[in-house]
């Protein structure tokens, strides 16, 4: 206890579904997000991202599990954390004929925060020169960033962002990347809700991969990427490899002019089956998996939501 920013135990959400049985949205997640850094908490749609950010925020009761937020139990004692807390979970209504400097200010003055934090504020997000430009004037993309800069005004140590990138083009995607990215240097927690990995695999430090409401994976992106992709292998003779590598016990598969190793064979095993029979390598690559491979692999076959029989409590 005490290493971890957020942490969940046994969290369980389920709704009500019309047909009178439960959906169980988040069905018993143990998240534990460290303190620093970009977290990313990535899940197919449906997977049960936002029911689980909404309770940790008090927005939703919990059916059962406990949560705690800077080792302090939540929603119990949310109150004596929440300014330390901030969160765009959906997008602010800004006025939209005040620029974006004006919707600041009206902000700070309503939450009684000091004018001057606006500045570094504007500036984290990237919307200095743009600040006094009217509201209804920005794109999407700008939106969202000045509701980022909207909650650092009261400078929080964990700022959750339920899918920040969601109907943004790829510059878009790109200015909210980097203003995470600003963040997590300057040493905010930053929870990031995606179903996007490739969207977010660059700026993750750690992440939690949820399906069905239920963990996955979670951890260190290195370390998860560490399991190889397996190797490439270039011959001048594909069609003879494949038998001597397959004699060997290895699995193999085309990859256009190239062979594919699959993960169990490592680079000896392939050059020294190769090697005994006078077969000799042009190229031997390692390839290695990212993060939209392992997800997909921990998320395949995970239908979306899930509803249990009333009478019986069985999974339809
Ligand atoms: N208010 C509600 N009433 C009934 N069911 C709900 C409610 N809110 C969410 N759900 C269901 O709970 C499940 C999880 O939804 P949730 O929005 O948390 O997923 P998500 O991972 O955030 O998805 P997305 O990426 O689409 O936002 C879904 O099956 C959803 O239909």
């Amino acid at each position: 206890m005490g290493d971890y920013v957020i942490e969940t135990h046994a969290l369980r959400k389920e709704f009500s579904s019309r047909r009178g049985g439960r959906r169980v949205a988040v069905a018993g997640l143990d998240l534990a997000v460290p303190e620093g850094g970009v977290h990313g908490f990535l899940g197919p749609n449906g997977s049960g991202k936002t029911t689980t950010i909404r309770m940790l925020l008090g927005l939703a009761t919990a059916t059962s599990g406990t949560m705690r937020l800077f080792d302090t139990e939540v929603p119990q004692r949310l109150p004596s954390v929440i300014d330390r807390i901030g969160a765009v979970v959906e997008m602010p209504k800004f006025l939209p004929s005040f620029t974006g400097r004006q919707n600041l200010a009206l902000l700070a003055r309503t939450r009684d925060i000091p004018e001057e934090r606006i500045d570094a504020a504007l500036a984290t997000v990237g919307l200095t020169g743009r600040d006094q430009d009217r509201y209804r004037s920005y794109s999407l993309g700008m939106k969202q960033r000045l509701a980022i800069a909207a909650t650092l005004l009261k400078q929080p140590r964990l700022l959750i962002l339920d899918e920040p990138t969601n109907g943004l083009d790829p510059s878009g995607i790109r200015e909210i990347r980097d203003t995470i990215r600003t963040l997590g240097e300057e040493g905010v927690t930053v929870l990031l809700s995606s179903h996007i990995l490739a969207e977010v695999q660059q700026i993750c430090d750690s992440v939690t991969i949820i399906g069905n409401g239920r963990m996955l994976a979670s951890g260190r992106v290195d370390d998860l990427l560490h399991t190889s992709g397996g190797h490439r292998v270039v011959v001048a003779d594909p069609t003879r490899a494949v038998g001597v590598l397959e004699a060997a016990g290895l699995v193999v598969s085309p990859d256009g002019e190239a062979l594919r190793v699959e993960t169990e064979g490592s680079p000896e095993d392939i050059t020294r089956a190769l090697g005994t029979a006078g077969i000799w390598l042009r190229e031997l690559t390692p390839l290695r998996a990212d993060l939209e491979t392992v997800f997909l692999e921990l998320t395949e076959g995970e239908a979306l939501g899930r509803t249990t029989d009333p009478a019986t409590g069985a999974s339809a």
